[in-house]
């Protein structure tokens, strides 16, 4: 695996939907979907610790809303992997949980990869990124995005991945009205037919021809959501209000919306002028839970007359 840890820890990096186009329908009623997945600094943390049956402690600003949970996705993550090694489950997790939930950037998808690469490692099974994920895929559509955490196009129902577009140094503010969103009831309140996959090209040279590039696309769930959740409209208006802001839209299948910066600092700056009863978060992209990029590429100001 590609993601650089403490041998048993992990980070479970938010996913951001940077467009997310429906492009049609399968016989058994999931969606295909084409989406430039990346991810945020804002993430989760997984840690373990050897022996005893499996158990999952859950701790950190966000818990509350899983403990009533019957079935975490770690614990199902954590039973699949002993399943198909042929072993007990073992060891104790402690999911510390920071991004909120059902919220349309994958934290529970981000949880259950985490788990994989973690008791992979702790385990001892040294199983590659091909044989963890078809055992992704049958944990949820955004699982095998997660595994590597690094910025991907997404196809079929969200299992094929491919190449995205080299990302430039961008910031990015988070927000979430703290309504939670269910992600069936927005695929099934979507009206209208199906769009093409976007296009984009290899890479863009700054954030604000990112910004460019992403305004040809949409997210085909956000109208649908706006239904559902009207708040979703004021974070919005709200993100694109942010001076600096380049653009805005909606993650996944909501509620929490994305807006695009030039800056990291730029962006942690502007989050902090959204309201304090929403969540809300402003750094920068990362891969494999690294900052994609240092911060001595990270200019505080676009260089003069950019
Ligand atoms: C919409 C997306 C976009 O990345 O993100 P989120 O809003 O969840 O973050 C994902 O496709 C969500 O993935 P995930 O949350 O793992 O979905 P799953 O648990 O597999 O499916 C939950 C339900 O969503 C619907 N679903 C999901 C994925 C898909 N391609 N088509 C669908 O129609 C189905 O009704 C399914 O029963
Ligand atoms: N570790 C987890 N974190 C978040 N949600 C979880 C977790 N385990 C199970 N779930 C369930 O998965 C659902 C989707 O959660 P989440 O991944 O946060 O949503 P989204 O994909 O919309 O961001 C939640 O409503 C919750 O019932």
């Amino acid at each position: 695996m590609t993601v650089p840890e403490t041998p048993l820890a992990e980070t479970a990096p938010a996913k951001i939907n940077l467009h997310l186009h429906v492009t049609g329908r399968r016989a058994d009623g999931y969606h295909l979907l084409d989406s430039l997945a990346a991810f945020a600094g804002a993430a989760d943390a997984l840690r373990y610790q050897p022996g005893g049956p499996l158990a999952l402690a859950l701790e950190g600003p966000e818990a509350g809303a899983l403990e009533a949970e019957p079935d975490n996705l770690v614990l199902r993550a954590a039973r699949l992997l002993a399943e198909a090694a042929g072993r007990a489950p073992e060891g104790r997790l402690v999911l510390e949980k920071h991004l909120p939930v059902a919220s349309g950037i994958g934290g529970g998808s981000a949880d259950a990869a985490a788990a994989l690469r973690l008791l992979n490692r702790a385990w001892g099974l040294g199983w590659g990124t091909a044989r963890l994920a078809p055992l992704a895929a049958r944990l949820g559509a955004d699982v095998p995005v997660c595994l590597d955490s690094r910025a991907a196009r997404m196809g079929g129902v969200g299992e094929l991945l491919s190449a995205a577009p080299a990302l430039p140094a961008a910031g990015l503010v988070l927000a979430n009205p703290r309504i939670p969103l269910a992600t069936p009831a927005v695929f099934k309140a979507r009206r209208g037919g199906f769009s093409a996959a976007a296009a984009l090209p290899d890479s863009w040279p700054d954030a604000a021809a990112m910004a460019r590039g992403l305004a040809a696309c949409g997210n085909d769930l956000e109208a649908a959501a706006i239904g559902l959740c009207p708040a979703v409209a004021e974070v919005l208006a709200a993100l694109r209000a942010l001076p600096g802001c380049l653009l805005a839209r909606m993650s996944g299948s909501g509620a929490t919306c994305f807006g695009l910066f030039a800056t990291p600092a730029g962006a942690a700056r502007a989050a902090g002028h959204l309201p304090a009863a929403w969540w809300r978060w402003g750094g920068g992209f990362t891969a494999g839970g690294q900052p994609l990029y240092s911060a001595a590429e990270q200019p505080e100001r676009q260089p003069a007359g950019a």
